[in-house]
């Protein structure tokens, strides 16, 4: 089976060409792909897949009129299913450019939460429209070492982004955060974020299903969106451990910006 391993700041992928639909992609094959030393190795898998392909029932939101040729199918390293991937999104854009899919510099990709519209910068960075993002309240964490409070927002998935007093850096992510069930029924994403100058954020994630990662695209617009002020236009450079993504907000949703690279294709005889 091809293959090929991209990433976005480090957030990074497998990913499965599977234009017509014919995987039959499984929890254990998820982990054992995303596996750092049995398998290749990533954060999460991306399958590659046609939107008229996909067999799975698609949420409301991706039930758009004008449906994207391409549908993003993607999985935590876990073997879960996600709504949402930002960093996945903008990955997945570079590898329909990268092997012939699409053309042109402006195109959508189908996900769980809708069709996402891509922009190429003319720096070769990749800009996707995230679209409007749920602000929910406030909630709390527990981690190995600290109680963390926060805004629980949705990018399309769950999220509890956490303003930090100190370096995010001395934040212990080692263990797995304790939610509050209630207002996390399906888990989330836990972000600590701080801001070190104007306009500028940095921020860790522990991720849902995968652990702690070197980036992620949803956590990056949350915790941009939860350190501005309501409704507000905003732009924030975000630094996470894997490099620095650009968010845009506005009353219409947020944009989210950065590098998406393709580093390597193959063969691999684990599926
Ligand atoms: N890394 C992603 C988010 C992937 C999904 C997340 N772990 C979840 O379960 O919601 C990103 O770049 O947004």
């Amino acid at each position: 089976m091809r293959f090929a391993k991209g990433h976005g700041t480090e957030n990074d992928f497998v990913i499965l060409p599977d234009p017509e639909g014919e995987l039959d992609l499984t929890k254990e094959t998820v982990r054992l792909l995303c596996d750092r030393r049995a398998g290749i190795g990533g954060d999460g898998v991306l399958r590659v897949v046609r939107t008229r392909a996909f067999g799975e029932t698609l949420a409301p939101a991706a039930r758009t009129a004008e449906r994207p040729e391409w549908f993003m199918d993607y999985r935590n390293a876990d073997g879960s299913i996600a709504e949402m991937c930002g960093n996945g999104v903008r990955v997945f854009a570079r590898y329909l450019l990268h092997a012939g899919l699409v053309q042109g510099d402006r195109f959508e990709v189908g996900t769980r939460d809708g069709a996402k519209k891509v922009r190429v910068e003319a720096d070769g960075d990749i800009t996707v429209d995230m679209g409007f993002v749920e602000v929910h309240g406030t909630s709390s964490a527990k981690l190995a070492r600290q109680v963390v409070h926060g805004t629980q927002i949705s990018v399309g998935n769950p999220h509890l982004a956490c303003e930090v007093a100190g370096a995010v850096a001395d934040v212990d992510l080692t263990e797995p955060p304790a939610l509050d069930g209630e207002a996390f029924p399906a888990g989330a994403n836990v972000e600590v974020y701080r801001k070190v100058a104007p306009g500028v954020l940095e921020m860790r994630v522990y991720e849902r299903g995968s652990g702690e990662t070197r980036s992620c695209g949803t956590g990056i617009v949350a915790a941009a969106v939860a350190a501005s002020p309501a409704g507000e236009a905003a732009t924030w450079r975000v630094r996470v451990l894997g490099g620095e993504c650009t968010v845009d907000l506005d009353p219409e949703g947020a944009r989210l910006g950065g590098p998406a690279v393709i580093v390597a294709e193959g063969e691999t005889s684990l599926l």
